[in-house]
């Protein structure tokens, strides 16, 4: 899909089609499409972005809120999006043993405890040791340093989702 074809959507298209890019937060699509024309993938990616960025603390949490816990009761339920599906898939989550799905499981608990917000981490990026180790670091990190990392984790969710359905590469960070 090409930028000229973004720009020609109506808003229903628009929303419907970029509406699962930053998870389960109906507001951003039908904030982004009315900063239209956008001149390229980066110059959407962009305003996706800056629409979190400009949140109060609360806003930028909740939107922390909407993503479901990796390897938590939704995958088990079945419950996930269909991109945190494949993502989660990706990162080995949905092949785990019970006893690192009840570990997973203590840490995410602990993590939200802290921080008030579920551990958020691009899972596509990431590997099944990876993440509980990179979730037991990040338990230690300082509130407000955790939350901007959090977010910057959200971005790189949602450049890979904008990439996929333009159908281009996303850079690795
Ligand atoms: N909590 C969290 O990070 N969830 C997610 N991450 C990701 O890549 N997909 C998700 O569902």
């Amino acid at each position: 899909m090409d930028i000229e074809k973004v720009n020609s959507m109506d808003f229903g298209e628009f929303v419907d089609v970029f509406g699962s890019v930053t998870e389960r937060c109906p507001l951003i699509a039908p904030a982004v499409r009315s900063q239209r024309p956008f001149s390229d993938l980066e110059d959407l990616e962009q305003h996706f972005f800056a629409f979190t960025d400009a949140l109060p603390q609360s806003g930028q949490e909740g939107v922390l809120r909407w993503h479901p816990d990796l390897a938590g009761r939704e995958l088990q339920r079945g419950e996930l999006s269909a991109e945190s599906q494949r993502e989660q898939s990706a990162a080995g989550h949905t092949s785990l043993g019970a006893a690192e799905r009840l570990w997973l499981a203590e840490l995410n608990a602990q993590y939200r405890a802290r921080s008030g917000f579920p551990f958020a981490l691009a899972a596509r990026l990431s590997d099944r040791a990876a993440v509980p180790r990179e979730r037991a670091r990040r338990l230690h990190c300082p509130p407000a340093q955790e939350l901007n990392t959090a977010l910057g984790e959200v971005k790189k969710i949602d450049r890979r989702r904008l990439a996929d359905l333009l159908g281009s590469h996303a850079t690795e960070s």
